[in-house]
């Protein structure tokens, strides 16, 4: 119970603590310490609406986390539908809207989408909406006429019309059916505002355009398999190295972003590799700008800023929602401040680099205006005190003048109770005078041991209210005069505090765009700055791109995980010979070395197509579109396929999708079936892509199936070189060089990986025995039969025994010819 007041005793008449000093703290415009913390986690749910007409496909998605309706502008999508298979895998929406009037080639799609998802727990829902819901000019005037904080009320209709065309394309007759009936779903479903009043609309902090053009193709399996995510529960293998909470994969190891929405950024450029060389090129500047020893500091400055950039979607949408908290204040203002800290760093960087030109441009005197009304209008030490929003003083003077009256009130009630107790009973030892917000004042008397029953709380002169904690409260005729003069002045205050905060939220959501502006621009710094940091401590380098090369060429490359790993390791080559040598296939002995440099060529291509430096001395890529693998990854057991199933499904796919510019990473095909069928089909998928000759993508193949070889399965030519790992004998051990060298593998030294494993001699001995029957063409005796033999030697030594024993014999003792001749040799029977 809020309450202040003063409690005078009987003797000696002294204030009761807190007596006469002020409830309100004195108002200082400094910010209170600590940051509140403000990254809440919300449920976030995308929902998706989708129209496919004439080949051309029309996709726009609202993002809770963000309140932002997203779209793509009309691109053609084939049949089959493969760009919205792309995005639905990227965004993973909670549901999909669709027109109940749709093609078939949609109808079959989404009845696919939906059979196929059964048993996933996360299945998106398949709504349909009439027809009608995706008019165009219904959709049209849905669009215009939508309630948008980022739009501020003072613009008239026809500057409100342009300012959505500068924003929305208006001639994607696709994409602006598909904004209509998405906004239609978010209204009827009320998204995000299921328990507000009927009059608060879904909150749309903005229109943001996205596109898919220029991108690479990378299925799920391949981001298993080359550890580009893993999920946060897999036990992190070098977090004891490194610090690092991630487990071990490549998004762990360059995560160094310091805001949430440069994390989800990077997630984005993970999703979205590209091979828009502009884009790459300018991500890749701004790393080089970092990596120079004389920015390290400025690298540093900016990184510890961006700390301080929060979770502004989410401040925006409550203030949209009038739910604003204390703490939404505070970090509005940090954010604020440190947004005009990072343009007053980029204003001092060159300018010829875009991102800093745009930090310095656009993050506009907008800015100062916010935080200066922020820092005139908020007084964040009482309004912690209090817990919800108050202003500072010379705001508003009706304001200032309740609150002068307020502070006097504890030393003038004091002096009111002990008015009050020179009237009461003079048993009653000590009274104060409370008040409590939307009640009034009070006169507060101690329970006396003899008041047990209701009626012994009467007194003559004031009407009982209520008792609490063994206090006894009273309405008297001063306390109703008090009431009549002061009124409910904290209700007043607060409720004129309200007021001037939703002034206040109203001016800031008008400044909504330069907010998400800050957002976007600071998450793209963090990711580079995050970027540049690895690239440093892990000593990467720039790549280069070439539209001309066909596949990659890469010097001293490394693997970005196992390098952490390893004690030493060893780089490794790609020579790229245009369109010769376009299969390279690599025999070597176990162990020593071939999927890691199938995954590191893998994931160096990959990350010069994010826009990161790369671990290689040098790197050039060229236009690569697609990477397939077909590397055994532990997860894709959870699908419940068999393990030759998914090998072949993931072939497949490349046998079907690889172009001439695709990288192909094949490891160990064919192994999950008989050796011959095997070996059969791995050497019919390569035979396939050379019949296409220079139209042969890019391949690595890691195979132990050295009869691929010695049989002469694979036709000889330009396009197949043979790569091997180098090893050497060192009498029985085999030393591994793990380094990439021409040549076919002449064993496999199975039996020296399993003695290292740590397999009984015995075991391995069989083996090579086993290994060399076949080889040499002799048949193989089954264990069995072998100990059968031995087993009738020692009968018949046992018999032999028997008979030849005297048992008239004096010195014969039976006890010792059990034990010791009978018994050994029976045991071994046995
Ligand atoms: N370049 C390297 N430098 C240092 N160590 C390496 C290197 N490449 C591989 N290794 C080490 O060798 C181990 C085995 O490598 P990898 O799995 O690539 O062998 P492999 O030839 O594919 O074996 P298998 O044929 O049995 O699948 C790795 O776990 C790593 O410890």
């Amino acid at each position: 119970m809020a309450s202040l007041g003063a409690t005078p005793g009987r003797t000696p008449q002294r204030p009761a603590p807190g007596a006469g000093s002020a409830s309100f703290p004195v108002p200082t415009p400094v910010l209170a310490p600590g940051d509140a913390e403000d990254d809440e986690e919300e449920p976030v749910e995308i929902h998706l609406c989708v129209l496919w007409n004439s080949g051309y496909l029309g996709i726009a998605y609202y993002d809770t986390s963000d309140s932002t309706i997203y779209f793509m502008p009309d691109a053609p999508d084939h049949e089959t539908l493969k760009l919205l298979q792309r995005v639905l895998d990227e965004i993973n929406p909670r549901s999909i809207v669709t027109s109940a009037k749709q093609d078939e080639n949609m109808t079959q799609f989404l009845g696919k989408l939906a059979s196929q998802e059964q048993t996933e727990p996360k299945r998106p829902e398949i709504v349909f909406l009439p027809s009608v819901d995706f008019g165009l000019e219904i959709s049209k005037q849905r669009l215009l006429s939508g309630n948008y904080s980022f739009i501020p009320d003072s613009m008239t209709a026809t500057e409100k019309i342009l300012f959505l065309s500068s924003i929305i394309p208006f001639d994607c007759l696709l994409t602006v059916r598909a904004l209509g009936g998405l906004l239609k779903f978010l209204n009827r479903r009320r998204i995000g505002v299921e328990l507000e009043e009927c009059n608060v609309s879904v909150p749309i902090l903005g229109f943001k355009k996205f596109v898919l053009t220029h991108l690479v193709s990378i299925d799920q399996d391949t981001y298993s398999v080359l550890q580009i995510f893993k999920s946060e529960s897999h036990p992190s293998v070098y977090k004891v190295a490194t610090g690092l909470k991630e487990g071990l994969s490549l998004f762990g190891i360059l995560n160094r972003c310091r805001c949430k929405w440069g994390e989800k950024l990077l997630r984005l450029w993970f999703t979205r590799p590209t091979r828009d060389l502009g884009e790459l090129n300018s991500r890749l500047d701004v790393i080089q700008f970092f990596l120079l020893p004389q920015n390290l500091e400025m690298a540093q400055m900016l990184h510890r800023l961006l700390g301080h950039i929060k979770n502004v979607p989410l401040i925006l949408k409550r203030m949209k929602l009038s739910h604003t908290k204390v703490s939404d204040w505070q970090v509005l203002y940090k954010t604020v401040y440190s947004a005009l800290g990072l343009r007053d760093a980029c204003r001092s960087l060159p300018q010829s680099i875009q991102l800093f030109q745009d930090i310095a441009q656009e993050f506009s005197d907008d800015l100062h205006h916010v935080a200066s009304l922020i820092g005139k209008v908020v007084d964040f030490e009482g309004s912690l005190a209090e817990n919800r929003f108050t202003v500072l003083p010379n705001i508003d003077p009706e304001i200032d003048e309740k609150k002068r009256k307020l502070m006097g009130l504890p030393s003038f009630l004091t002096e009111v109770a002990r008015k009050e107790l020179e009237t009461l009973d003079f048993r009653i030892p000590s009274c104060s005078v409370i008040y409590i917000p939307l009640i009034g004042f009070l006169l507060s008397i101690p329970r006396l041991p003899s008041m047990v029953e209701a009626s012994d709380f009467e007194i003559e002169g004031l009407d009982f209210m209520f008792l609490s904690e063994e206090k006894l409260h009273y309405r008297s005729a001063r306390t109703k005069e008090l009431d009549a003069l002061l009124g409910d002045l904290h209700c007043e205050i607060r409720d004129q505090e309200t007021l001037l905060m939703h002034q206040l939220q109203c001016q800031i959501l008008a400044r909504a765009a330069v907010l998400t502006r800050v957002l976007d621009l600071a998450s793209r710094l963090d990711v580079l700055l995050a970027l540049a940091s690895a690239a440093r401590d892990y000593g990467y380098s720039r790549p280069r791109y070439s539209s001309r090369l066909l596949g990659v060429q890469i010097q001293n490359g490394r693997h970005p995980l196992m390098e952490l790993c390893a004690r030493t390791f060893v780089p490794n080559s790609v020579e790229c010979a245009g369109d010769k040598e376009r299969i390279r296939v690599i025999t070597g002995p176990n162990s020593s070395g071939k999927s890691i440099y199938l995954k590191q060529v893998g994931l160096i291509t990959f990350m010069a197509l994010v826009g990161s430096f790369v671990p290689a001395e040098e790197a050039e890529i060229g236009a690569v579109d697609a990477i397939f693998t077909r590397i055994h990854s532990c997860e894709s057991i959870s699908l419940g396929l068999s393990t030759f199933m998914i090998d072949l499904n993931q072939v497949a796919k490349a046998v079907n999708n690889a172009t001439e510019k695709s990288l192909v990473l094949i490891d160990e095909f064919g192994k999950g079936t008989n050796t011959v069928d095997g070996l059969a089909l791995l050497a019919a998928v390569l035979r396939h892509w050379l019949a296409r000759g220079p139209q042969c993508p890019q391949i690595f193949v890691a195979t132990n199936f050295l009869s691929l070889v010695q049989l002469q399965l694979l036709p000889q030519g330009p396009l197949i070189k043979y790569l091997t790992m180098e090893t050497c004998e060192d009498g029985d051990d085999l030393v591994f060089f793990y380094k990439i060298c021409e040549g076919v593998a002449n064993a496999s030294h199975a039996s020296h990986t399993a003695a290292q494993a740590g397999l009984p001699d015995r075991l391995i001995a069989r083996g090579k025995e086993v290994s060399d029957l076949i080889r040499s063409g002799k048949p193989i005796k089954p264990v069995k039969e072998l100990l059968k033999q031995t087993q009738m030697e020692n009968c018949q030594t046992l018999v032999d025994k028997f008979l030849k024993l005297d048992l008239e014999d004096p010195d014969l003792d039976l006890d010792i010819f059990m034990s010791q001749e009978v018994l050994p040799v029976a045991t071994s029977i046995l």
